[in-house]
């Protein structure tokens, strides 16, 4: 048997910092304590060794506005390790009428060259006795635990409120996780109309048509429409002030209710939608779209006082001829932006190292607060004895201007481009085998394996006990007055 030894760093995990090395051996971590030796070395002199990112919200070669995103998984899993990322969760899509079984052969089809670990989510895009009975297996049989339910995209991936109410009460039985991309899509499609009636059909349209209002609406209906189905909700994307107040007052009243800023809302605004560059703004458009830094302000709040729990990315990356395709009708424009490489360094630059996180914190929100609401912790998201070696060793004194023409992502950009980062992996280790050393990539295709995700018990079924209690129960009298008299 061959071991690795990381010698000489300080682990960081989501609740402590300490120094000792690691021993990994047949890719999971062996032992934890100081002096190892033996074997393999790596070492991590003057870096901080932390459990690898999870990136919980990715499109890799996603069929979507016509075409398709251009990173697959063989771009797109070497992005995430290039950037200290080890695993990766995406959406398998069914399309209308398909079934759900369909779309995940589908989507595994898509994965023999991942290089690193990855899972999906399953998405309900449309609602029948098919679906209800064919949940069950995803859960059981599959290994998928969260269902995602798109609010906005009218007429393509959009559910109405009865649909998702009937799938979250299916979500409640099963244990699974409800995700919601939450934005009015009705109010969305008459805006979107209006303004190209008007003549605005430019980018920043994009932006125009979807305010902060119409994600703060959705995500609150969302929340409620889930607490009344008694399951928790997961909110993708949260990019606003709005929708941020919805999910922390649901907290506040002990609602499980779960925000994902993305690193895109964080750092960047929404000043990019007029830059007199059409590709500059049709590169940055997404759903939903850049804020402003006042929205940015809250959003970095959230994640240190907790109300918010995970940053991902959202990587569905569009090529510039892709985006083209929108040149004098933005609603043409593929919706998406790349990260998955930069997610990391960005939120170490512009939250650990101007002191809005701690790097504790960095540790929970990259990774280990969603290996738990997926129910793959302690497998993922730690540094513990019998836990996968999915590790990044972070070097805080390692930096480089972002550039695309340095990147592993297939697109032609980078939202990103230009970016002062300080703070890189010097090793990034999937399952033990280094993936990354001092920015050379040594990832192996297809080295990448399905990440199994049990239903959610307890969380379940803390919430069904709780509803079961105070379910609505007839009251039992005596003495009632005959009726009509
Ligand atoms: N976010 C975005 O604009 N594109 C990807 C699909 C989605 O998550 O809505
Ligand atoms: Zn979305
Ligand atoms: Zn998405």
């Amino acid at each position: 048997m061959t071991s690795t030894i990381i010698k000489n760093g300080t682990i960081v995990t989501a609740d402590l910092t300490y120094k000792a090395d690691i021993r990994i051996e047949d890719g999971v971590i062996a032992e934890i304590g100081p002096n190892l030796k033996g074997g393999t070395e790596l070492d991590a002199t003057g870096c901080y060794v932390m459990p690898g990112g999870i990136d919980p919200h990715t499109h890799l070669e996603m069929p979507f506005m016509g075409t398709y995103s251009a990173d697959d998984f063989d771009s797109g899993t070497r992005a995430a390790l290039a950037g200290g990322t080890t695993m990766v969760v995406d959406f398998a899509l069914p399309n209308p009428g398909q079934s759900m079984l369909d779309a995940l052969t589908m989507w595994d089809n898509k994965t023999s060259r991942a290089a690193c670990d990855y899972s999906f989510h399953m998405a309900i895009t449309w609602w029948g006795e098919q679906v209800f009975n064919e949940m069950e297996t995803i859960v059981r049989d599959k290994g998928i635990n969260t269902f995602k339910h798109f609010m906005a995209y009218k007429g393509a991936l959009m559910v109405d409120d009865d649909e998702m109410f009937s799938s979250f009460q299916r979500c409640a039985e099963l244990g699974a996780l409800p995700l919601v991309h939450a934005e009015n899509g009705d109010v969305v499609a008459q805006m979107q109309a209006k303004l190209m009636a008007e003549g605005n059909d430019g980018p920043e349209a994009h932006a125009y048509s979807r305010p902060p209002e119409v994600e703060g609406e959705a995500t609150n209906r969302a929340i409620m429409i889930a607490d009344m189905a008694g399951c928790p909700v997961y909110i993708v994307h949260t990019s606003c002030e709005q929708s941020h107040e919805a999910i922390r007052r649901a907290r506040q009243k002990g609602m499980r209710v779960y925000g994902e800023p993305l690193i895109q809302h964080l750092t960047l605004d929404d000043s990019e939608y007029f830059n007199k560059d059409w590709d500059h703004a049709a590169r940055r458009v997404m759903s939903p779209p850049f804020r402003s830094k006042a929205h940015q302000d809250s959003l970095w709040a959230g994640l240190a006082s907790g109300s918010l729990q995970c940053v991902a990315t959202d990587h569905c990356a569009f090529t510039t001829a892709q985006k083209r395709t929108g040149i004098g009708d933005f609603r043409k424009i593929p919706n998406g932006t790349g990260g998955l490489e930069d997610r990391l360094p960005m939120l170490w630059t512009f939250g650990v190292s101007t002191g809005r996180l701690t790097m504790n914190e960095f540790v929970a929100v990259t990774s280990t607060n969603i290996a738990k609401i997926l129910n793959i912790y302690p497998k993922k998201g730690a540094i513990l004895v019998g836990a996968d070696a999915d590790l990044v060793v972070w070097d805080p004194k390692r930096g480089k201007t972002i550039t695309a023409g340095a990147q592993q992502s297939a697109i032609d950009y980078n939202v990103f481009e230009g970016k002062e980062v300080m703070g890189l992996p010097r090793f990034t280790l999937t399952r033990g085998q280094v993936a990354v050393e001092e920015g050379a990539i040594k990832s192996q295709e297809g080295h990448g394996r399905f990440v199994s995700r049990p239903p959610l018990t307890a969380p379940a079924k803390a919430l069904s006990t709780w509803k079961e209690l105070t379910a609505p129960r007839k009251v039992e009298r005596t003495g009632i007055p005959a009726s009509g008299v």
